[in-house]
């Protein structure tokens, strides 16, 4: 099977690296396109523009970082919609909220063409090891298509029938982590200023019913102070602000969520972005400090 991949972050080279290894045919594309070179290097072919990769594929798949790379890719100049037709399907796997894969879903099928989002659960690891966990709506047909793909992507796919339901549920998930990441954080930082052993922490956490594998795998490296960038904070952020706006259409309150946003934006304003998102930890011990000043 041939596929276009557009977005070479973190994520999207990870998963266009695995297809390729499983045998896919895999054309490439970035923004900056210095970075398809690695992927050259293992077999991939380069599409100059987001429009020539979609003349040459029947289904491509994009990895972009937000709602605005998202919408511009397949609006602007060179992009998807230049090229989308009967018969051709895209699929997209960025985070991003329902009304802008709503957007995207509609030009594409006014076009003929085939839509899918299918945002995933899992990060840097999970999808260089083929683990994700992947939230599908939209055309049905499509999905069937994409299963041997996301076989190679990830461990289990779901599909949750309209556009938007993938989006929503990839913003609960992430909502839900982004909450936990800073209660983690304060737990570290109240155990350490209780004069506690912050490692002893994690491994009582470890043993109880509040175990699981984020705290697992991400705690040692914070109390390090060490967050190579896996799951960038800005993406986090943005994944906050997003599940908050979906509450605000909800009309559901969720003062935790707000608190994590703010803690992220922090994060952000102290120049974390770029960091792994644990690097909320940062900004916890420095609203902690301001706070016995
Ligand atoms: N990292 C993770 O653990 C996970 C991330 N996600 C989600 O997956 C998506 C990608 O994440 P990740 O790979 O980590 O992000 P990165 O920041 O590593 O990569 C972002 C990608 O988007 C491209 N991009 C950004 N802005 C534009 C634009 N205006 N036009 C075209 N391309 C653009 C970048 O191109 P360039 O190289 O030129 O900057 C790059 O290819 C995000 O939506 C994120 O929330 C989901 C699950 C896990
Ligand atoms: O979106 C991030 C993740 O780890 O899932």
């Amino acid at each position: 099977m041939e596929v276009g991949f557009l977005g070479l972050g973190i994520m999207g080279k990870a998963m266009a690296v695995n297809l390729l290894r499983h045998g896919f045919g895999v054309t490439v594309w970035n923004r900056t396109l210095s970075k398809c070179q690695e992927l050259v290097e293992q077999g991939a072919s380069v599409g100059e523009t987001p429009a020539a990769v979609i003349n040459k594929c029947k289904y491509t798949i994009a990895m972009l970082s937000d709602p605005s790379a998202a919408l511009s890719v397949v609006f602007h100049k060179d992009g998807v919609l230049e090229q989308i037709c009967s018969g051709k399907g895209y699929v997209d796997m960025s985070t991003v909220d329902a009304e802008t894969s709503s957007k995207i879903s509609e030009a594409i099928t006014k076009k003929g063409g085939y839509f899918l989002e299918a945002p995933v659960s899992g990060s840097k690891k999970p999808a260089e090891d083929g683990q994700l966990v992947i939230l599908a709506a939209g055309e049905k047909a499509l999905y069937d298509k994409m299963v041997p793909a996301f076989d190679v992507l990830g461990k289990k796919s779901f599909f949750l029938g309209e556009v938007g339901n993938g989006a929503k549920f990839k913003l609960v998930v992430n909502m839900i982590m982004g909450s936990m990441m800073n209660a983690l954080s304060e737990g570290l930082c109240l155990a350490d200023r209780s004069g506690l052993s912050q490692q002893t922490l994690l491994d009582v956490l470890d043993l109880g019913a509040i175990a699981n594998p984020m705290f697992k795998l991400k705690g040692p490296a914070m109390i390090k102070g060490s967050y190579p960038p896996a799951f960038p904070l800005k993406h986090q952020q943005k994944d906050m602000r997003l599940a908050l706006a979906l509450g605000d259409e909800n009309a559901v309150s969720m003062p935790i969520a707000a608190a994590s946003n703010e803690a992220f934006k922090k994060a952000r304003s102290l120049g974390l972005g770029d960091l792994d998102f644990s690097a909320v930890f940062e900004a916890v011990k420095s609203a902690k400090d301001s706070d016995s000043a």
